[in-house]
């Protein structure tokens, strides 16, 4: 589903290029999930993007069911990200002036693959039922990350990227939403990389790979020498 092959990015600074990621190759299959973490600045949010088709890489190759990002120009990117992948942010990003429901159904109606029965479904999965009618500023942290989740799973993506998605929740909340996202994930298929700080959250994944110095170390590693070629699990 998502195979990242030997992917570079910098950044420009003030003195020159500062390169950010330096040869990341990852595979991730359907229905897979796959944790990344790595210290603050290490570059994950950046391989994130570049996964969800919002920046572009300096070279190496990305491919989202088959497609190859680097051949895509504005048009199919963005065509790309309506239809395959979804994404999920700390900051929820809801939309003020929509309820709930509007909310919940409003990438499915983007890429055009409104179902009913699932929305229902996911709406009584997350705990929504009773809030349809609210606005995102009448619900708790924990119910608009709720929102969010089922937003992103409305459309089925065969793509899931989460950034931090439960960062701004406490311990308990965490883990129950971050339960209840990994159970639609497995049931939809989609293949999920998600970015967290928490080696508690990165656990509950099928697979952990942790970011430094620019590359990719397979966090069971006892030495974190393993080249990224030996990291490859799933199918693609
Ligand atoms: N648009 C940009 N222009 C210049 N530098 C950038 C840009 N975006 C990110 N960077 C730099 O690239 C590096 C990686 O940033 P990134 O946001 O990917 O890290 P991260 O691992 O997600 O960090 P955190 O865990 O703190 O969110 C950082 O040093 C950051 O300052």
């Amino acid at each position: 589903m998502l195979i990242i092959e030997d992917l570079y990015k910098s950044y420009q600074g003030p003195s020159g290029d500062v390169p950010v990621l330096n040869g990341v190759s990852l595979q991730l299959g359907s229905g897979h999930s796959l944790a990344l973490t790595g210290d603050s600045g290490s570059g994950k949010s950046t391989l994130l993007h570049l996964a969800a088709a919002l920046d572009q890489a300096d070279s190496g190759r990305i491919m989202v069911d088959g497609t190859s990002l680097e051949e895509l120009d504005d048009t199919g990117r963005a065509a790309l990200r309506r239809q395959q992948v979804s994404l999920v942010f700390q900051q929820f990003n809801l939309v003020p002036a929509l309820t709930v429901a509007q909310n919940i159904s409003l990438h499915a109606r983007l890429a055009g693959r409104v179902d009913p029965v699932w929305i229902k479904a996911l709406t009584e999965r997350l705990g929504l039922a009773e809030f349809q009618e609210r606005y995102p500023e009448q619900l708790s942290g924990g119910q608009q990350q709720r929102v969010a989740i089922a937003r992103a799973l409305a459309m089925r993506p065969k793509l899931l990227l989460a950034d931090e998605p439960t960062g701004n929740l406490d311990e308990g909340s965490s883990a129950s939403v971050m339960e209840l996202m990994l159970d639609l994930v497995r049931e939809t298929g989609a293949a999920l990389l998600l970015v967290t700080h928490s080696q508690a959250i990165a656990e509950l994944l099928d697979q952990q790979r942790h970011l430094s110095k620019g590359r990719l170390r397979d966090d069971h590693s006892c030495d974190g020498t393993l080249s990224d070629g030996n990291l490859r699990e799933g199918k693609a």
